[in-house]
């Protein structure tokens, strides 16, 4: 090849003008200088954004952090394996984000992109989403009347998990609290008996961890090569087949019965199948289509709403001086409404309790969109198509500015705002705003949210009526766990329970 190079004289020139045309055009289009005009935390030379990218797995936080106090109201960049990603903070740029369409900040595409979404839930998943229309409004709708079956579930499976006797009892908390979420939650999206089907309860309690780890094998990959290894070298293609096999027949036997009686039989389940069914047109209405999304509603459900319940256990066994005064709101309540929907809606301070364990706990970066488009925020900060942005929310539950003694657990903190004038509902739990981010913003925010805070609210309740809680002698509340961004609830730490005294 080189003599034959030789052989022409104007060869050696023009390979290294094209050579150095390519590598321009190559830099001009990299994301180091698209985004060279916005600061990074860390180098970003191709070097040292490799180390940093290292050190963002150990000390995530602590760069988010350290670009929020550089930066706060504008942008930063910090370097993560396979790409930046642009922090943004303060009030105005989270309107921005609330306020884009999907075809300028895709939640869907950031998502796909990052747990790979496609190979785990498959692609109709993100390109016809009709689930989600399903949880915000029948799911949500159906939970007053529901509701005495949640607290059964609660009972029973508190009963069998943590049995209530005289003997302090040592429980390990997460992995409890996750099998309790997940029995009562699928109590709710698909009822007795399957929500206590042992195998059926594994496969939802260890699917986020299948994804988690799916999504880490496929990512080592190049593109080309990712449809073979979602399908051969992670273990979602089975976990969808098992999800078939126990929702399946319950699937086919509710389309028997309306192909018997006709559209307008009714479907007395009145559970998740019966919501997604009657949403569901055409092709979306098959065993496969329903099937994976209640797994993949489970999914959203099961890890999330188990973190915040074990948070909360933690945080009521570390601050005990805020138990005796939920006992009596929540003594109150059920003495006059019985254990319902309307009940949970009256306790105020449980509802402050578990918005402030959240608080503090909820993870660095949240609201994660992927530009499709140019984007242009309100302070004149352009993010190219391509461009990943996510809002630094655990230092905006930690800023001082935007909460008095912001590092403090201060279990009635929104209670007391709800008793001033006009202030009834803005504080409450479910209620979105700039300043608390746990549940997003914008028309990605969690729709789940209803459902998680009646179903935490219902579970604290049961949980103070029943037991003592405390820590094991002489320990502290057992610390988060920080991955990257991600903060998640000790899984080691254990906490004793009793009847209560
Ligand atoms: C404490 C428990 C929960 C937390 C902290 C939580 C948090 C979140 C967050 C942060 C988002 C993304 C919002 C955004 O980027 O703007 C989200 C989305 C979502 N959540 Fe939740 N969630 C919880 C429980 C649930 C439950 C119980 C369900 C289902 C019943 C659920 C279903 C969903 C769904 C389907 C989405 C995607 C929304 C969309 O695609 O537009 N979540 N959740």
């Amino acid at each position: 090849m080189f003599d034959m190079l030789d052989n022409y004289p104007l060869s050696w020139p023009v390979a290294a003008l094209l050579a150095v045309i390519f590598l321009s055009v190559k830099y001009i289009r990299s994301p180091t200088h698209q985004l060279r005009h916005i600061p990074s935390v860390g180098g970003s030379g191709l070097i040292s954004s490799y180390f940093d990218a290292r050190r963002f797995f150990r000390e995530g936080q602590q760069m988010i952090q350290e670009g929020y106090e550089k930066y706060y109201g504008t942008a930063f960049k910090v370097s993560t394996m396979g790409r930046y990603m642009v922090v943004v903070s303060g009030s105005d740029m989270l309107e921005d984000i609330r306020q884009a369409t999907d075809e300028q900040l895709s939640f869907r595409e950031a998502i796909a992109e990052t747990i790979q979404a496609d190979y785990m839930l498959g692609k109709q998943n993100r390109t016809d989403p009709f689930h989600i229309a399903v949880v915000r409004t029948p799911l949500t709708r159906n939970l007053g009347y529901r509701f005495p079956e949640i607290k059964d579930e609660i009972q029973e499976a508190f009963g069998e998990m943590i049995p209530p006797t005289g003997e302090w009892t040592k429980t390990r908390i997460l992995s409890t609290a996750r099998q309790i979420v997940c029995r009562t939650s699928n109590r709710l999206f698909v009822g007795l008996p399957l929500c206590r089907d042992p195998d059926y309860r594994k496969l939802n309690e260890q699917f986020t961890g299948d994804v988690m780890r799916g999504a880490q094998t496929i990512n080592r990959f190049p593109k080309l090569l990712r449809p073979i290894v979602g399908r051969y070298l992670t273990k979602i293609p089975a976990r969808a087949q098992r999800t078939i096999k126990h929702i399946g027949p319950i699937i086919e036997e509710r389309l028997a019965n309306e192909k018997l009686y006709g559209p307008e039989a009714e479907d007395t389940a009145n559970d998740l199948i019966t919501w997604l069914l009657e949403e569901a047109k055409g092709p979306q209405r098959t065993t496969e289509q329903i099937s994976l999304r209640v797994l993949g509603i489970n999914f959203a459900a099961i890890h999330t709403t188990s973190m915040a319940l074990t948070n909360a256990l933690y945080d009521l066994a570390a601050y005990p001086q805020y138990v005796e005064a939920m006992r009596e709101e929540v003594e109150a309540v059920i003495s006059s409404e019985g254990w319902t929907k309307a009940a949970m809606g009256k306790m105020r301070k449980v509802d402050s309790f578990l918005k402030e364990s959240q608080r503090l706990a909820t993870g660095g970066l949240s609201v994660s969109r992927k530009a499709l488009k140019d984007f242009t925020f309100s302070n004149g900060i352009t993010v190219p198509a391509g461009t990943f942005v996510a809002f630094a929310t655990h230092s905006t539950h930690h800023d001082d500015h935007v909460y008095p003694d912001a590092d403090t657990f201060d279990g009635f903190r929104f209670s007391e705002k709800r008793e001033g004038d006009g202030e009834g509902i803005k504080h409450q739990m479910v209620a979105l705003s700039h300043d608390y981010i746990t549940f997003g913003t914008g028309r990605h925010a969690c729709p789940g949210r209803f459902f998680a805070v009646n179903e935490l609210k219902a579970m604290l309740a049961h949980i103070l009526m029943t037991y003592d809680v405390k820590l094991p002698e002489n320990t502290p509340r057992p610390p988060n766990i920080w991955f990257q961004t991600t903060c998640s609830p000790n899984p080691y730490g254990s906490l004793f329970f009793r009847k209560r005294a």
